[in-house]
């Protein structure tokens, strides 16, 4: 009898997986339009007034061919296409390693949500592995509505249309910037790359972030701001504990469009550190965690220059931690934490209580309750192939773009506002 039980009761882990969240970037330069425009079709990036919501695909088409060749010569000089897909297939790797490590297998997927490997496909591959338990990661230590929020989205509404992927345990981590492995890993970075200086203790460390619209922050919620300064608040903490006793900045970098951006804005600040009499600058990029473009062209190249141009001449810059193994073990131990079997076993309260700073982790419904109530239906993305980039679809998305001018023209008659005077303000 006891023999019985046992035999029934032998524990078979549950297929487990990981799910790594990443905004993807196009692999060659002929991805780029269709990136961009997979972007600007996301209400979450651009928020237009109710009357204009329908021309959201126009305006995507219109603005991602008005900006492809600005973003395209960027992505040249980085070599001819975003690094981001690669260096997130390596941390996925890596972090399937150090789950192994300590003794837990798991597949780790990664799902971008503009360009590929989709989210769509991850999902579709999680389905077919048949894993019963997912931790899904955003590998943005903060959050914001326009990345994890955005992609948060775009996997609850496939759960809500997928009953077998609504009954699927799972648990969403929002936002890990306070965790020991980022934030020891981001300081010894920033303490190696002082040294290198002629003179460490001039410099000024220079925390640059993507920046959001104000409006994000001020009318809609976005926690992104007050995470971002608590992140920086708490690396200069440990700093000040090592003795580094360096003057600080944090600068927003990246705007784009029309409407205010959270401040200070970084090439202002840079120019303002100049004037003042910095002469040495260690920029840390902070709110992600791969090298891409805004790092390797925006920082390392116009960042840099201007720099100079305004009297800084010592510049420095902190590498991404991509597969830095003091960040990735502790993503790790981070999974483990919050695996939904773990947590069922060690009959742990709400993650949300867990920890107070920061959205709380739990099924990705629960979260989104708090940042996205409306959950308006998102598109589908465009794949290449679709498109083709062929001569007979340069036509229409030149035809389909002329046609979007003219109804923004014409709204603008008829209602006396300018469609983009809105954009991202609602
Ligand atoms: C935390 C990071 C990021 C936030 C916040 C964010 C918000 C945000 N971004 C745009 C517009 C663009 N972003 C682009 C690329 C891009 N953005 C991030 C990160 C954040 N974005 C990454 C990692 C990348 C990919 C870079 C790569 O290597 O491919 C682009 C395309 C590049 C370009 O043309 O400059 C645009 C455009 C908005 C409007 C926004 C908030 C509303
Ligand atoms: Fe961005």
């Amino acid at each position: 009898m006891l023999a019985r039980v046992a035999r029934h009761s032998a524990y078979r882990p549950a297929p487990v997986g990981v799910l790594l969240l990443n905004l993807g970037g196009p692999d060659t330069l002929q991805d780029v339009q269709p990136f961009l425009y997979n972007l600007f079709v996301d209400d979450s990036i651009i928020r237009l007034p109710p009357y204009a919501r329908f021309l959201q695909p126009l305006l995507a088409q219109l603005i991602s061919t008005l900006r492809a060749p600005k973003s395209s010569e960027g992505y040249k000089k980085i070599g001819g296409g975003s690094p981001l897909r690669r260096i997130t297939q390596e941390q996925a790797n890596a972090l399937e390693e150090a789950l192994r490590a300590r003794g837990q297998d798991a597949r780790v997927y990664v799902g971008m949500r503009y360009w590929y490997p989709f989210m769509e496909d991850a999902i579709a591959q999680i389905k077919q592995d048949g894993v019963t338990d997912l931790v899904v990661l955003p590998l943005y230590p903060q959050f914001s509505i326009s990345t994890s929020g955005s992609s948060l989205r775009l996997l609850q509404q496939m759960f809500e249309a997928d009953t077998e992927l609504d009954s699927l345990r799972h648990c969403v981590i929002a936002s890990w910037y306070f965790r020991e492995g980022f934030q020891k890993a981001t300081a010894d970075l920033v303490e190696r790359e002082l040294q290198r200086f002629e003179r460490p203790e001039e410099v000024e460390i220079f925390f640059s972030a993507h920046g959001v619209p104000v409006s994000y922050v001020e009318q809609d919620g976005d926690p992104y701001k007050e995470e971002m300064e608590q992140c920086v608040a708490m690396i200069m903490s440990r700093l000040r504990s090592r003795g580094v006793r360096n003057h600080h900045t944090l600068a927003y970098q990246s705007r784009v469009g029309p409407v205010e951006w959270l401040q200070p804005y970084t090439d202002a600040k840079i120019r303002e550190l100049g004037a003042a009499g910095v002469r040495g600058l260690l920029a840390v990029p902070i709110s992600f965690v791969s090298e891409h473009i805004e790092t390797l062209e925006e920082i390392d190249m116009e960042y840099r220059e201007l720099a100079h141009e305004s009297g800084i001449p010592a510049w420095g810059r902190v590498p991404a931690l991509n597969t830095n193994a003091t960040f990735i073990d502790d993503l790790a131990e981070l999974v483990l934490e919050k695996l939904p079997s773990t947590a069922l076993r060690l009959g742990a309260a709400s993650p949300a209580e867990d920890h107070n700073l920061g959205p709380p982790s739990g099924r990705v419904d629960e979260l989104l309750q708090a940042y996205d109530r409306e959950r308006r239906v998102l598109p589908p993305p465009v794949r290449m192939w679709q498109w083709g980039w062929t001569k007979s679809a340069e036509t229409w998305n030149g035809r389909i773009a002329m046609l979007a001018v003219l109804v923004i023209l014409l709204l603008e008659v008829t209602t006396g506002q300018g469609v983009l005077t809105h954009w991202l303000q609602l």
